[in-house]
């Protein structure tokens, strides 16, 4: 199986060019390559597929050509990658599938259609609008955190750190706890504190996170969305930009004036090969 492997601030993915469906991609193949010893190692896997070939695009297909089929490193299918979008779309451009339309590239996903617009080096994703619905609470090892829950097509929890405490004294290597009665399909755990203010930025925050199916990942677009939500929520702001500084880099989050949210963010191939 040929495959393309590409990043989005160090959340990475084998990308598997499928256009009409014919590949029946089970977990634990999915798992075997993403395996960081004994594959070729992935937080997931975008399987690149006309919309129309996709059972779960195919109601899409009049609105995008193209259906990201996203799948965690341990098998299991999300309903969105803010990042995986970023890198699929960055495929598409460079393997001749879509042209870098400056009005945007429709991707499919399970939620719905994502507009992605290529600017050089950085692209910019017209995401789902971020839902804030819920207080709830996460735990990392002994501590406990308040936080919001925000689905953005994929569900998140966003804990702000309390008493001073530092992202790195975190222990990540364990799952948080959460609530699942509330999230009876699991959750991404962003911990998050204030960073110093951007001159080109309205706010600006550092975050880890601990992704379902994935575990700690270096950086996940979805859930920075959900705390870009959150600290302009927290803020007052109604519009704005908040920097996202992540372990693999930084995000950009905009809720525009027309009430579109927008996540932008370098996106590279860097790597191609054959599965024996
Ligand atoms: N890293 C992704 C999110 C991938 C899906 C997530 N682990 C889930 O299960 O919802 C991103 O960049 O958004």
């Amino acid at each position: 199986m040929h495959f393309t492997k590409g990043h989005g601030t160090g959340n990475d993915f084998v990308i598997i060019e499928d256009v009409d469906g014919a590949l029946d991609l089970t977990a634990e193949q999915v798992a075997q390559l993403c395996h960081r010893r004994f594959g070729i190692g992935a937080d997931g896997v975008l399987r690149v597929v006309r919309s129309a070939k996709e059972p779960a695009g195919a109601g899409l297909a009049s609105e995008a050509e193209w259906f990201m089929d996203y799948r965690n490193s341990d098998g299991s299918i999300a309903e969105m990658c803010g990042n995986g979008v970023r890198v699929f779309t960055r495929y598409l451009v460079s393997h001749g599938l879509a042209a870098a339309d400056p009005s945007g590239i429709p991707v499919a996903t399970r939620a719905g259609v994502v507009v992605a617009v290529v600017e050089g080096d950085q692209i910019r994703v017209h995401m789902r609008s971020p839902s804030l619905y819920a207080a709830s609470t996460a735990t990392a090892g002994p501590l406990t955190f308040p936080g919001v829950a925000v689905d953005c097509g994929n569900p998140h929890l966003v804990c702000g750190l309390h008493d001073g405490l530092s992202l790195s004294s975190l222990d990540l290597h364990v799952a948080p706890g959460f609530d699942r009665a509330l999230f009876a399909s699991g959750v991404n755990v962003e911990f998050v504190v204030p960073a110093e203010p951007l001159p080109e930025t309205d706010l600006h925050v550092e975050m880890r996170v601990y992704e379902r199916g994935s575990g700690e990942t270096l950086s996940c677009g979805s859930g920075a969305l959900a705390v870009g939500a959150v600290a302009l929520r927290d803020a007052g702001l109604a519009t704005g930009t908040v920097a996202v500084d992540l372990p693999g880099g930084r995000l950009t989050v905009t809720h525009d004036e027309q009430d579109r949210w927008w996540l932008a963010g370098p996106a590279v191939l860097v790597a191609t090969g054959e599965t024996v």
